[in-house]
């Protein structure tokens, strides 16, 4: 802690002079214009010190901006970071998983899952670095294809998720046919020799479900449309049961 006192010794010393001075009527002329050159002398030099303390706490003020600024970008990156996938740039698994189950507490989540069909083989035959820009292309495909109000997601290697908060399930199933239809219409721009093709399961989680219960209907319908010759788009039998009639 700095004492005040200590700090300005001198200035007050010239202080309490300059005040006796001034209390003095006998004090020649000359004697207190040596006191005034006194004060002035140590006036001055407490103005550059002053000036030299201003710039400093400014400099240090432009400094603490400036990095508290970067931490905010690193912050960003850092939250950017762990929600997002960094080959396709849609959210990871566990933002899809945050993203759904913080649906479920409001309303009714719809989940498309989508999983491109023998994937294995673009791999084999084109390569790993041509099979990773099959997965961009097909990503910017869905893009072009979903609401914005839609997230899509990267859940596993080849699958993806496509979250519709508050829709109903007929239209997961016209957004889902509609992907699927895209994706029938013309190869992918990066292998045109090839067709690339995705096997769909659909299901809606009603409010106050969870992730888990969701995602396995949805993956229980992608099972069927894999099994029924992929390329199709299925939708979770549960949708299928009729409600029973009354007598
Ligand atoms: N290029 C690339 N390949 C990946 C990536 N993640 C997973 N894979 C590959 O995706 C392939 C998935 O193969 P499978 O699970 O057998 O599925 P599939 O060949 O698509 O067959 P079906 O799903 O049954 O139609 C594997 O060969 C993985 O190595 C990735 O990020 N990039």
């Amino acid at each position: 802690m700095l004492d005040i006192n200590e700090l300005f010794r001198e200035e007050y010393s010239v202080l309490e002079d300059a005040r006796l001075a001034a209390a003095d009527r006998q004090l020649s002329a000359d004697a207190c214009r040596e006191k005034l050159w006194g004060v002035a002398k140590h006036y001055q030099r407490l103005i550059r010190e002053s000036y030299r303390l201003i710039s400093r706490s400014d400099r240090a003020e432009r400094e603490l901006n400036r990095m508290n600024e970067q931490l905010q970008q690193l912050a960003a990156r850092l939250e950017y970071e762990a929600t997002h996938d960094p080959l396709t740039a849609v959210f990871n698994r566990s933002a899809i998983i945050n993203q759904i189950n913080q649906g479920l507490t409001t309303g009714s989540v719809a989940l498309i899952l989508l999983d491109i069909d023998h994937f294995k083989r673009i791999n084999d035959e084109y390569g790993h670095p041509m099979g990773d820009r099959v997965i961009c292309s097909l990503v910017s495909r869905v893009r072009r294809a979903v609401p914005q109000s839609a997230a899509i997601g990267r859940v596993g290697g080849e699958e993806f998720t496509i979250v519709l908060p508050e829709a109903r399930i007929e239209e997961a199933m016209i957004i889902a046919s509609y992907i699927h239809a895209s994706l029938n219409a013309s190869p992918l721009e990066v292998l045109p020799q090839q067709w690339v093709t995705a096997s769909f399961g659909v299901s809606l989680g009603a409010k106050e479900s969870d992730f888990e219960t969701l995602y396995s209907a949805a993956d229980t319908a992608l099972y069927t449309a894999k099994k029924r010759g992929r390329n199709q788009v299925a939708l979770h039998e549960d949708f299928f049961r009729q409600p029973a009639k009354a007598c």
